[in-house]
């Protein structure tokens, strides 16, 4: 008999996140803690619940532009090193307990130096929490760090460099985030440019507040290995009719990155009911599962699977090719992924499955 998909077996079922945000995942309790200890001013509330619901109503707006909004409160208490270990290391440990074995967690170095912390100093406190956190979860899960540029400031390049810099040092790849409609993936091409000269690794936020064409940008300009969400891929398919744009995507097997309450929340979907998940599983695309921002949109990794077991009728068989699927996708090397899945993730759900 197959467990039944409960919130604890979902829990229990070893995932994999591709797309978390360090400042979108922050405890409510630590982010007042930081606040009162930093000085730093303006939060709505110092009631851990009403804060959680504060950021969770924020970010239910519909639009992308006003979701980004609540960072102003996370990064503005994350501008020390004392802050970023700490961050991290929760971070790891609440995926860690989640049931999560691997993730990769991304931020913006950029927006972590306003109280002068270098770029490099930012990188480097953020992977010691990383490591804190991994060990603190008794090595159950396993960090990889993405670094972002944001799309709407100039010097990507910069970006690009550290992540060629810390490659050895647990950084596995590049991303740009922050509004995608008025700041097309290519606008700094030589970034990316640069990081394929260097055989780094990247993906890419779009067709999430933009169409296809943006996603086009994002792969046959730029180069992106994988996409941020990529919902609105879903505008290039007419009547199950795959367009030229989607079945590049689907045939050379690069990995959705969706999110669904977040997909919701942002207006990328106008409901999980349309979400185009199932159909774009139905047919072949790679598509995983994701939180984006689990403080932000009140989300976890078991909870997002959750909402599609009850709204698409998933069962362990799509988990766990979504979760294989993920794993496949990591900028990891091939012998890693395949003991992730082979000794991880294969054998984790044939227990639930049995
Ligand atoms: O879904 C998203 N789309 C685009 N940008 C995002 C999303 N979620 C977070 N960020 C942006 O990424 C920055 C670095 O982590 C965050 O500060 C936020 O501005
Ligand atoms: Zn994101």
């Amino acid at each position: 008999m197959p467990t039944p998909l409960s919130p604890e077996a979902l829990r229990r079922a070893p995932k994999v996140v591709l797309h978390d945000h360090l400042d979108g995942g922050l405890r409510p309790q630590t982010v007042i803690e930081l606040a009162e200890s930093s000085g730093h001013q303006g939060l709505p509330t110092t009631d851990p619940v009403e804060l959680g619901n504060w950021f969770r109503d924020n970010a239910n707006s519909g639009s992308l532009v006003r979701y980004l909004e609540g960072f102003a409160h996370t990064c503005g208490v994350m501008q020390d090193e004392a802050a970023l270990v700490r961050v991290a290391s929760e971070a790891a440990q609440d995926l860690a307990a989640d049931g999560v074995v691997y993730a990769e967690i991304r931020y913006a170095p950029e927006l972590f130096t306003e109280k002068g912390l270098s770029l490099e100093q930012a990188v480097e406190a953020v992977q010691e929490g990383f490591r804190q956190g991994e060990a603190a979860s008794g090595n159950r899960i396993k960090v990889g760090t993405l670094l972002c540029a944001m799309r709407q400031n100039d010097g990507w390049q910069r970006i690009a460099d550290l992540v060629v810099k810390y490659r050895d040092q647990g950084v596995v790849g590049f991303d740009i985030a922050g509004p995608e409609l008025g700041f097309p993936a290519d606008r700094e091409l030589p970034a990316f440019e640069y990081l394929r000269e260097q055989n780094a690794h990247f993906t890419i936020h779009a067709g999430e507040a933009d169409g296809p064409e943006s996603i086009w940008r994002a792969v046959q300009h730029c180069g992106a290995e994988r996409l941020g969400h990529g919902v609105r891929i879903a505008e290039d398919i007419k009547d199950d009719q795959v367009g030229h744009l989607a079945a590049y995507v689907r045939d050379r097997r690069i990995a959705l990155e969706m999110c669904p309450t977040s997909n919701i929340q942002t207006g990328a979907v106008a409901s999980l009911a349309e979400h185009p998940i199932k159909r774009l599983a139905d047919l072949g695309f790679r598509v995983t599962v994701n939180t984006d921002n689990r403080l932000m949109s009140d989300c976890s990794m078991s909870g997002e699977f959750g909402v599609v077991v009850d709204q698409f009728g998933f069962g362990w068989d799509d988990l766990h090719r979504f979760t294989v699927d993920a794993a496949d996708a990591l900028f990891l090397p091939l012998d890693e992924r395949k003991a992730l899945i082979e000794n991880v993730i294969n054998p984790g759900y044939a227990d639930l499955k049995a």
